[in-house]
């Protein structure tokens, strides 16, 4: 996607004249986030789906790892393999099937993505949370984000489920955004605020199913934050995220609700707690986190976390 023209180091050994008029002679300059996929392409990526299921989704719910379950428990599914999208990329991650989900669940239109993008797999932010100014353009208003991660705080237990009420932005202390590059207001403001990201009336509702569903000791409100990835985090990050009062910490979903609130979606994102991270040096194995585990328990507790998403859409259907 990168222009030919964009280039502007010409490669070659220091002081060599190289001849620009050959493109093997030009660096590859990364296009900017912003202009990777332009509105026309989302649109026919949108239409694509909303065509192909005949359905116009209300809901949009990206699954984190070892949660594909979320999109199994949908009725009267229409399924799109990543690579059969026109412009979709491919997921390359082991508990991300890649597959796009449409149908009904609880009464309400919803579209689910089996397999998110990652900026470890080599994708760019933009690239990574495109799918969700896709569910825009398919009609979607509210995003709901799943993830499986560490859990920093000490009061969190393997298993627990903690509902985002806000993020550490860390790739963004970085400086990079998915929103980055140029500004397409059809999608958004260019400078968007962040404060009140994640809805409250739905972390309220959720509370309120966790009592009912008798998981409430085994949900928290609180802070995550996205790192790069793919390693998992040192003791001395882990220390210093928990400085920061991050509660858990993984490598995606903060991209996508910032590109979610840039379209004005209601965002709705929890964690389930998958591994405990070490916060103190020792030599036990056991505080290494690994996918096996993430997979292992995030399996285990597919259960409570469909009912807990089926229960939130059932009430936000039964309120409009
Ligand atoms: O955030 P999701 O996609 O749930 O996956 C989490 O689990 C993987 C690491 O085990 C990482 O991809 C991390 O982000
Ligand atoms: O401990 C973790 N760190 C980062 N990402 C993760 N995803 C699951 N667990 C973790």
């Amino acid at each position: 996607m990168c222009s030919i023209d964009c280039c502007s180091n010409p490669r070659g050994k220091a002081g060599e004249k190289l001849d620009p008029s050959n493109a093997s002679n030009r660096p590859i300059i990364p296009t900017p986030n912003g202009e990777l996929y332009p509105y026309e392409v989302i649109q026919e990526i949108a239409d694509f789906i909303v065509k192909g299921s005949n359905m116009r989704p209300k809901i949009g719910i990206i699954c984190g790892s070892g949660l594909g379950s979320l999109a199994d428990i949908i009725q009267d599914a229409k399924v799109f393999e990543y690579e059969k999208i026109p412009n979709f990329p491919v997921s390359t991650v082991e508990g991300h099937a890649g597959k796009l989900v449409v149908g009904n669940l609880e009464g309400a239109v919803v579209m689910a993505m089996q397999g998110r993008f990652h900026f470890y797999e080599g994708y760019p932010l933009a690239k990574c949370s495109m799918p969700v100014r896709v569910m825009k353009l398919c009609g979607v208003e509210y995003l709901f984000a799943t993830n499986a991660a560490g859990g920093i705080n000490p009061k969190y237990s393997v298993g627990d489920i903690m509902l985002m009420h806000d993020h550490v932005n860390m790739l963004g202390f970085a400086g990079n955004s998915p929103l980055q590059g140029p500004n397409d207001p059809r999608f958004g403001p260019r400078f968007p605020a962040l404060v009140n990201s994640y809805n409250k009336e739905l972390i309220n509702k959720a509370l309120e199913i966790g009592k009912q569903m008798g998981i409430e000791a085994n949900m928290h409100v609180g802070v995550y934050s996205c790192l790069g990835g793919p390693t998992y985090e040192t003791i001395a990050e882990l220390k210093a995220l928990r400085m920061m009062g991050v509660d858990a910490v993984g490598m995606s979903t903060v991209h996508e609700v910032i590109t979610a609130r840039h379209c004005d979606m209601k965002v709705f994102a929890f964690s389930l707690i998958t591994n405990k991270c070490a916060t103190e040096y020792s030599d036990k194995k056991d505080d290494e986190a690994n996918h096996d585990e993430v997979m292992a328990v995030a399996k285990n507790r597919q259960k409570a976390c469909c009912e807990l998403v089926a229960r939130l859409i059932r009430q936000i259907q039964a309120s409009s």
